[in-house]
Order: structure tokens, then sequence, then C-alpha cells
């Protein structure tokens, strides 16, 4: 079976409080990007009794063991029998620049090792197992817009209507860490709620919708402003980096063609309904 890990956004995000376990809770909105994916395919291996996982595309830090796709197997195993496997993983979407493309390689890994095996686990059975691999795990398991609060795994529905909306991503050379980012801020809580803040206009947004890892990031990395400021002068309803960085996204009411400097990534698209990632 081959699935199609998307990226993330979040729209706005509230460092709420620092947690007794030392992670932080968090108000934020998910939205999927369903057409910035990665490609996971997964079938049985037949020739040895190992599993095998092969990996192209951008290259990541990690080793196999430490791959998200080999814990949420790992984890799977823990209940059901799953027999050896030959694992392909196309990476497309960058670490550290806050799209979660490891957190959705997991989720997806969890939800195809479901079908593809049977195990007839629900969605909540899902999220639960996810959010043991990563607090952004949880959400790619429904993969819908969604307001999430506690470390980001506490979900209620939100209405947005973002559907005709474009989407441009623009990813600077720049790592920035998750841990970091986290132990760098002031947690505090929101002058205004954020599901008020979503109800607003989008032309309220940008004076409202704020990310609070967006001033230090900023402050060490001042061309991830320059990237916000190009966004908004080319005509973006909302621009803001996403989760701890360093991807800047804008949103767009018509296709955006913008040219940016050759060492950034740039990707645009529609924000339309994600389907179940599925082939
Ligand atoms: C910044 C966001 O992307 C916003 O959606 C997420 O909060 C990050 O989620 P994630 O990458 O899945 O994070 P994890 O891999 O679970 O955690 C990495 C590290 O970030 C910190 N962390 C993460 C999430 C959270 N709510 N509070 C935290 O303090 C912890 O130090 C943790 O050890
Ligand atoms: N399948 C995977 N793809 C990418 N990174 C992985 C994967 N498995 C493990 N990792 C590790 O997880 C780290 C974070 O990766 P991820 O792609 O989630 O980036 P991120 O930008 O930190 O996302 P976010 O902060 O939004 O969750 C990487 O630096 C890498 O060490």
């Amino acid at each position: 079976m081959v699935v199609f890990p998307n990226a993330k956004i979040n729209l706005g995000l509230f460092v709420t409080e620092k947690r007794a376990d030392g992670f932080h809770n968090i108000e934020t909105v998910f939205v999927p990007v369903p057409g910035f994916n990665d490609v996971l395919e997964v079938l049985e291996n037949k020739e040895s009794q190992k599993d095998i996982l092969t990996t192209t595309g951008i290259p990541t830090d990690t080793s196999d063991e430490s791959n998200l796709v080999m814990k949420a197997l790992k984890l799977i195993r823990e209940d059901c029998l799953i027999p050896p496997l030959k694992i392909h993983l196309h990476k497309n979407i960058p670490s550290g620049a806050g799209l979660g493309g490891g957190s959705s390689d997991a989720a997806f890994m969890l939800r195809l090792l479901n079908d593809q095996f049977h195990l007839k686990l629900q969605s909540g059975q899902l999220e639960e197992k996810a959010a043991i691999l990563g607090a952004d795990c949880a959400f790619f398991v429904r993969n819908h817009p969604v307001f999430a609060e506690g470390i980001g795994n506490k979900f209620s529905p939100i209405a947005t209507n973002l559907q005709n909306l474009w989407i441009m991503l623009v990813i600077p050379p720049i790592h920035l860490s998750t841990p970091a980012a986290y132990k760098n801020i002031t947690p505090k809580q929101p002058e205004k709620s954020l599901k008020d803040i979503l109800k607003m206009e989008t032309g309220a947004w940008p004076e409202n919708l704020i990310n609070d890892f967006e001033p230090n990031a900023f402050h060490n990395h001042p061309k991830l402003m320059e990237i916000k400021n190009r966004l908004y002068a080319e005509g973006a309803l909302y621009a803001a980096m996403s989760g701890s960085g360093s991807a800047m996204f804008g949103l767009f009411d018509a296709k955006p063609e913008i040219e940016w400097p050759r060492e950034y990534r740039a990707w645009a698209g529609q924000l339309q309904k994600s389907d179940d990632g599925k082939d």
C-alpha cells in the first residue's frame, strides 16, 4: 500500500504554560496541506524475516531505528501481529521546518498498518498511539483542520472556511530545533482566544493571529521577517511562520506567482479538503 503523508501548518500558536512533565500546553489550529507530501510504501517482506527501510529524497538526520515510521511499526507490534516488511519512505517535506513531516509519516504509518493488516483500530485508538510518538502526530490521524489544546493532542472542531484559499510555503535553508524553540519561550495566556480570532474576517487576522515562536525566530533569523513582509507585499491575506519554524506561509485568494532566491524552496497549492491520503 502507498500513502502520501502531508505537511501541516499552524494557524496561530499560543504557548500558554509550561507543564510539570517539561512539555508545554499550547493553543493552535492545525491545517493539513494536502498537496505537499512525503511518499510511504509498505510491502510484505517475503524474502527475509527482517524489516527493511529504504529512504530517498531529502536526507534525515536519523538512524533507521529512530525513524518515526519504524517507531510507529514497533508501537503497533506491541499489540498486533505484523509480518516482516519492506518499507520505502521518500522525503519531500523538510525536517526542522515546522511542517510536521516526521509526525505525519508516523501517523500515516499507523493508519496504513491498520488498513493493510485489517487491525480494526478506531481513530481514537490510533490518536492515542500517535500521541506517544510525538505531540504533533495525533492530528494527522484524522487530518482535518482542528483546534488543538494540551500538548497539541486534544482536539475540538473549528469552523474555518479555508477551502478556496491558496497557500504558498516558503522554506529557507534554516533548520530550527523544536525543543530549543520551546526552551526559549516565556509562556503566557493569550489576550484573545484563538477560536474568537478565527471567527474574525481574514482582514483582522494579521493583527490578531499570532505565532508565539515568531519573535525569537525573527530575532535570530531576520530573513524570516523579510519573507513574511514580502508575502504581504505580494498580496497575502495572512502570512506567518508555521509551528516552531522555519517554514513561512502566506494565504492568498488567487494563485500566487512569486519568485524567491534560489536557495529557498517555494511551493503553492490549494487548501482543499484533504482526503485520507491513501492511493
Ligand atoms: C511546534 C509544534 O510543531 C506546533 O504544532 C509542536 O508543538 C511540536 O510537536 P512535535 O515536533 O511533534 O514535538 P515532539 O517531537 O513531541 O517534541 C519535541 C520537543 O518539543 C518540546 N515540546 C513539544 C510539544 C509541546 N507541546 N511542548 C513541548 O515542550 C519538548 O521539549 C519535546 O521534547
Ligand atoms: N520520518 C522522519 N522524517 C523526518 N524526521 C524524522 C523522521 N523520523 C524521525 N525524524 C526526526 O524528527 C525530527 C523532527 O522532524 P519533523 O519532520 O517532524 O520536523 P519539524 O520541523 O521539527 O516538525 P514539527 O516541529 O512541526 O513537528 C528530525 O530532525 C529527525 O531527527
